[in-house]
Order: structure tokens, then C-alpha cells, then sequence
């Protein structure tokens, strides 16, 4: 006996999945912002700013090498997460 799958089951199980890929996306974006502040909380607790210019740089280089100009968009977002708006 043959099982298959209609299109609808198929959108509805990918979206599932989607759905769990989001989640772990959300949790990793938390996880970076904890980390994050970990970070600005020790340089102005050493007499330094919140906000590294060039560290900054290097992120969104290194999210644009990946993903091109929406890379770079993803990761200003990012950063505005982490560090707040400028
Ligand atoms: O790497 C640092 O120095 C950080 O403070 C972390 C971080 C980031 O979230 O990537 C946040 C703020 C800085 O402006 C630069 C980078």
C-alpha cells in the first residue's frame, strides 16, 4: 500500500517545521543578546562606551560575507536588539 502525501499535509508539516526553526532562531537571538550585554557591561564598567564602532563592522561584514545586503539588514537589527538604538 502506497501512503501519499497531499500538498496541503506537505504545507502544513514544512510549516511545523518552519515554525521549530523560528523558535530555535528566537532562542539563539536571546542567548546573543545575554551574551552581548555581558560584553557592554564589562567595557563600561571598565570606564569604556556600550557601543565598539569597528567591532560593529566586523559583524555586519562577516552577515553580509554570508548573506549578502540582507545579511547586513539582519544584522543591524541584531545589534539594535543587543545594544539598543543608537
Ligand atoms: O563585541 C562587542 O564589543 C560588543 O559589545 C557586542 C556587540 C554585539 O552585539 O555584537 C554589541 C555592541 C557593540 O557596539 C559591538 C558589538
Amino acid at each position: 500500500m502506497t501512503v501519499t502525501t497531499t500538498p496541503a499535509q506537505l504545507i502544513a508539516e514544512s510549516r511545523e517545521r518552519i515554525d521549530a526553526i523560528d523558535d530555535r532562531i528566537i532562542g539563539l537571538i536571546q542567548e546573543r543578546m545575554a551574551v552581548s550585554t555581558v560584553i557592554q557591561e564589562a567595557r563600561i564598567t571598565s570606564g569604556g562606551r556600550r557601543v565598539h564602532l569597528s567591532r560593529e563592522m566586523e559583524v555586519l561584514a562577516h552577515w553580509s560575507d554570508a548573506l549578502g545586503k540582507p545579511g547586513t539588514t539582519l544584522a543591524m537589527t541584531l545589534l539594535e536588539l543587543c545594544r539598543g538604538r543608537v
